[in-house]
């Protein structure tokens, strides 16, 4: 055999192991009170075509990967009923229930830790349409490129509003950010590290902190977060249409 062919064996030799040593653990954030939904319960518990909208969201993850370890970071006044809710979820054995945090960053932070030497997918609990497609495709984008973040075009106009002046932008150079927002974990956990930042209102905006480029990924017009009572409503029709 030649030196090159065998160097070039070794290479992928190395890379194969790489991959199969990193474990996949996705950090579902659950942890939010739901201010904008105004509902009594917090809207990843509210009831989504029979079953909590959290339990739609762990069954995508579960189906997406075998192996898949699921992190729930919730409110830990709901520790008692999320151990109810998650009885029938498949995979029950794969889930780590923790307590969430003063934020949505706080409480990433604290899923972070048991996320060493993978694959990390940090999902918002409240997008409960993400397909296991998506997480796949994210998954193989996160092994090439370091990060994958998903991303939709905007279908709207849009303009900036600054100091009571307002002007037209190109909408061509923006897109729409979704999650789960997918990170080899030696770039997401010490990024994780820095001091909170109100501006942090995602994990490609911390990573990119630390001067990394991120990776952008297709995402699925689908994958809406619940975020106000008309987006409960949008979601039971796209499951019903879905025959779910
Ligand atoms: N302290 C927080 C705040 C938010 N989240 C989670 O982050 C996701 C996206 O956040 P958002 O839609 O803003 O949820 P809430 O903070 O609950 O909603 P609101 O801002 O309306 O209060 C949700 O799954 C939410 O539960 C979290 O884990 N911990
Ligand atoms: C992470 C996110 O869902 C990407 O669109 C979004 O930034 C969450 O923002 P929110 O203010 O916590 O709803």
């Amino acid at each position: 055999m030649n030196t090159d062919l065998r160097a070039e064996l070794s290479t992928r030799k190395s890379v194969f192991f790489l991959v199969m040593n990193y474990r996949k653990v996705a950090i579902i954030v659950a942890g939010g009170a739901g201010t904008r939904m105004q509902s009594a319960t917090p809207k990843q518990f509210l009831e989504l075509a029979g079953k909590p909208v959290l339990l739609h969201t762990v069954e995508a993850f579960a189906a997406a990967y075998d192996d898949m370890e699921i992190v729930l970071v919730v409110p830990e006044a709901h520790f008692a009923y999320v151990d109810t809710l998650l009885k029938p979820a498949p995979a029950v054995s794969r889930i780590t229930v923790l307590g969430g945090g003063e934020t949505r960053f706080h409480s990433v932070r604290n899923g972070l830790q048991k996320a060493e030497n993978a694959v990390v997918f940090v999902h918002d609990g409240v997008r409960p349409l993400v397909s296991p497609s998506l997480i796949r495709s994210c998954y193989e984008a996160a092994l090439a490129h370091g990060s994958a973040i998903p991303v939709v075009e905007m279908k709207d106009s849009i303009r900036e509003v600054n100091g009571g002046m307002n002007k037209a932008v190109n909408r061509d150079h923006y897109k729409i950010i979704q999650t789960p927002q997918t990170f080899l974990s030696e770039i997401l956990l010490p990024a994780f590290e820095l001091p909170y930042d109100p501006l942090f209102t995602d994990e490609a905006t911390v990573v990119e902190r630390l001067g990394h480029r991120v990776h952008l990924v297709p995402g699925e017009e689908s994958n809406i977060k619940i975020t106000k009572p008309l987006d409960l409503t949008i979601a039971a029709a796209l499951l019903k249409e879905r025959g779910q």
